[in-house]
């Protein structure tokens, strides 16, 4: 679950991961992340530290420490306990104008640290066109996996996030999501063994809710999803986790 730059006070942060832990205590079955906002994230580590909640970074400089004014290093995710970095979101490529060589540092950096990326690819525009898809979506796998060994891609989670999809009223059509899905993993057959590919988790986001994750995630080749403004509320966010529970 992302919260992007929503809840940004401690105090609201540590209420909802309290209300989050209380509700799923007896949820084993389903690996569950929270990527709070920058400024709580102590404040949710600290909540969730040892609970079956794990906690993720939204951003990481691309080196370790050093001369790197405003940005946030691996070293203190680690320090508190963090699992998982997102890297690649539409925000940081289009806002913070991160180039593909930028983000490819920052998922080598993760991999080289033992934490998990979760890598944002996805198109810019709607279209039909499933190879125009595809191809972009390559394009971006390979400038953002260079490097990477074909045995880690089971540490990585790639989240197709559509931009067209991020912060609207609806998701994409289930059929185009489970068509992409099946073709990222196709694509990446040129440069990874199949037995590794298989291991690579592909999870879906872009206005994902309670309503439409049965949908979304029932398809062998989804592995879950990346939850953003429609879990912003403990209990829906339960709704989605025991969703995925009751199809998995
Ligand atoms: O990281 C999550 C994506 O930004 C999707 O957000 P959204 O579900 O609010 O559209």
């Amino acid at each position: 679950m992302n919260w992007a730059m929503r809840q940004n006070k401690n105090q609201d942060a540590i209420q909802f991961s309290r209300e989050l832990v209380e509700i799923l205590k007896n949820s084993n079955q389903v690996e569950k992340v929270i990527l709070p906002s920058m400024g709580t994230i102590h404040s949710v580590a600290e909540v969730t530290k040892e609970t079956n909640i794990k906690v993720g970074a939204q951003n990481i400089a691309p080196i370790e420490h050093g001369e790197m004014s405003g940005e946030y290093s691996i070293e203190s995710l680690i320090d508190i306990k963090g699992e998982f970095v997102e890297i690649g979101h539409w925000e940081r490529r289009l806002i913070f104008g991160e180039t593909e060589e930028l983000i490819n540092k920052k998922l080598l950096l993760t991999l080289n640290n033992n934490l998990t990326p979760i890598l944002c690819v996805g198109e810019k525009e709607k279209t039909d066109d499933l190879e125009e898809v595809l191809s972009e979506i390559e394009r971006q796998l390979y400038n953002n996996l260079y490097q990477v060994k074909s045995e880690e891609l089971e540490n990585i989670v790639i989240a197709y996030t559509p931009y067209w999809t991020v912060g609207q009223t609806y998701a994409s059509n289930y059929p185009h999501v489970h068509e992409v899905v099946k073709g990222i993993r196709s694509r990446l057959n040129k440069y990874f063994n199949s037995s590794d590919i298989e291991k690579l988790r592909i999870i879906y986001g872009g206005s994902v809710s309670p309503e439409n994750t049965k949908l979304i995630i029932d398809n062998e080749d989804i592995d879950g999803v990346l939850v953003g403004r429609f879990g912003s509320e403990p209990s829906r966010y339960a709704e989605i986790v025991k969703i995925i529970e009751s199809n998995k």
